[in-house]
């Protein structure tokens, strides 16, 4: 087997590692750690056709596919409104997602973002 260099991380990676530790923790219940399937959740793949979650966008960190943190803050708002089309608004998921989403483009706002600018450029 090829062995795998351990790939130098890019400040933009470690700051996107930083990130999805920080919305990870606001997912106890772990909903959003891992794709959703169709036996959990009936229809799903009917439903949502740009399904998104924690695990998929660790995926795309380590092989670099976030060229910006826009990119990146796109899919954690993909994620949450996924979970806010599929479930109905009285529903755990749907409340779950609709926090997360609150907490999690306040976290990634600019001015929340400021004081690490200075460390990663
Ligand atoms: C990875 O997704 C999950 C993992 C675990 C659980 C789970 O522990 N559900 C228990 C809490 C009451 C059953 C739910 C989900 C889950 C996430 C979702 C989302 C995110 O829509 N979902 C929708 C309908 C049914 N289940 C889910």
């Amino acid at each position: 087997c090829v062995l795998r260099q351990r790939q130098e991380r890019s400040p933009l990676q470690k700051l996107l590692d930083y990130l999805l530790k920080g919305l990870e923790k606001r997912d106890p219940q772990q909903f959003f750690a891992w794709p959703v399937t169709d036996h959990i959740a009936p229809g799903y793949s009917q439903i949502i056709h740009q399904p998104m979650d924690f695990s998929t966008m660790k995926q795309k960190i380590d092989e670099n596919q976030y060229s910006s943190l826009n990119e990146y803050i796109e899919d954690f708002k993909l994620m949450c409104n996924n979970a806010m089309v599929y479930n109905h608004p009285e529903t755990i998921y749907y409340k779950a997602a609709k926090k997360l989403l609150h907490v999690g483009v306040k976290m990634m706002s600019p001015d929340k973002l400021k004081p690490l600018h200075s460390v990663l450029t």
